[in-house]
């Protein structure tokens, strides 16, 4: 299923979806660091995009993991890919507007896998030989992530400083991004996931983008805090998600890739100025050491404790559950269970949606 529809507003449709799922909807887990569970070297300032030349069928298997622990949304490998990353490779533009087609076409493939494994069922009508259908599907969309500037940068600008400096303004931003956003808007992704905003410029920047070029797909606004009140850059929460709540096409708000710690009071704040859906997908807690680009697992929560929170982040109105860096598909899993013995408790709050 898709959400585009050029009739229906895009908020009715993501509330459709939510509604299909149960009042809830469960985000994949990190890919980055699942690809790299799995062997791949993203020392690299393409990260995981790297996998889309060496190995895109890790990509599909990690995909098919998460769909496999539960997820309803699967987020492409795109995060660090860009046009000027792939040119500093010495790839062409063709080439890199492939790659980024690639990354989407990769979770669109593997939904069909696992659609098809999930109608056959495990059953066979043994007079006929047919499979007899016996799982329902369930919706599942396919995101087209967008990294921001400051994962282009590779160096944890988005989280160290959030701020990129005097020579970047709306205007460069919006260039940087144009090109990038525009071939994956036409995808055949359903919606653009805008991840770890680091500041209300950028923020501005996507959603000038979205409305100036008319691009005909929903997206969602993902910020990225280290205080628990401000985005990286020490912009409030409030704003931010008040640039995200004036954008149409904005489907969904929220936090990725922060401390589970940090989640709850971000939530609160973005519910104070905007109505739309409220998305979280914090990492596992763990802190990045950008100059050695490893993570440093001193302060990470075990998959039970980031669990033990997600009843919390619903209640406090979170509709999309998911996980990001360092969280895997046991994390998943977890949610998963939690969000759906919520709803069949009764617990889960449709009339808000
Ligand atoms: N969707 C991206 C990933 O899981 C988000 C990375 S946040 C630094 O790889
Ligand atoms: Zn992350």
């Amino acid at each position: 299923m898709g959400l585009k529809s050029s009739v229906d507003p895009c908020s009715r449709l993501m509330k459709s979806f939510l509604h299909q799922c149960g009042g809830s909807a469960v985000i994949d887990g990190g890919l980055a660091t699942e690809l790299e569970r799995h062997g791949a070297n993203l020392n690299d300032p393409l990260w995981s995009a790297k996998c889309l030349i060496s190995s895109p069928h890790l990509i599909t298997r990690v995909h098919l993991d998460y769909l496999a622990a539960g997820a309803n949304i699967i987020i492409s490998a795109s995060y660090q890919a860009t046009l000027q990353g792939f040119e500093a490779k010495g790839l062409s533009t063709v080439e890199g507007e492939a790659l980024l087609k690639k990354s989407v076409q990769i979770a669109c493939e593997a939904r069909d896998i696992y659609y098809d494994r999930a109608t056959k069922g495990s059953s066979w009508d043994i007079s006929s030989g047919d499979a007899i259908t016996t799982t329902k599907p369930r919706p599942i969309l396919v995101a087209a992530s967008v990294g921001s500037y400051g994962a282009y940068l590779a160096d944890g600008s988005e989280y160290r400083f959030g701020i990129y400096g005097d020579n970047i303004n709306l205007e460069t931003l919006k260039d940087f991004h144009r090109r990038r956003v525009q071939v994956l808007a036409e995808s055949g992704a359903d919606l653009i996931a805008f991840e770890t905003i680091p500041n209300k410029l950028e923020a501005k920047a996507y959603a000038e983008l979205l409305e100036e070029e008319a691009m005909n797909i929903p997206a969602w606004f993902s910020f990225v805090s280290k205080d628990g009140m401000n985005v990286a850059s020490g912009d409030s929460i409030e704003d931010c998600a008040l640039i995200a709540d004036s954008c149409e096409q904005v489907i969904a708000v929220g936090i990725n890739c922060t401390p589970p710690r940090y989640i709850h009071g971000l939530i609160q704040s973005i519910q104070r100025v905007t109505s739309k859906p409220i998305l979280v997908y914090p990492n596992s807690g763990e802190t990045y050491d950008a100059d050695r680009k490893e993570w440093v697992a001193s302060k990470g929560v075990s998959d039970v404790d980031f669990v033990s929170y997600v009843g919390k982040w619903h209640e406090a109105g979170a509709s999309l559950i998911g996980g990001c860096c360092r969280t895997t598909p046991n994390t998943i899993t977890a949610i998963s269970k939690a969000l759906s013995s919520r709803s069949n408790s009764g617990e889960n709050q449709m009339e808000t949606l």
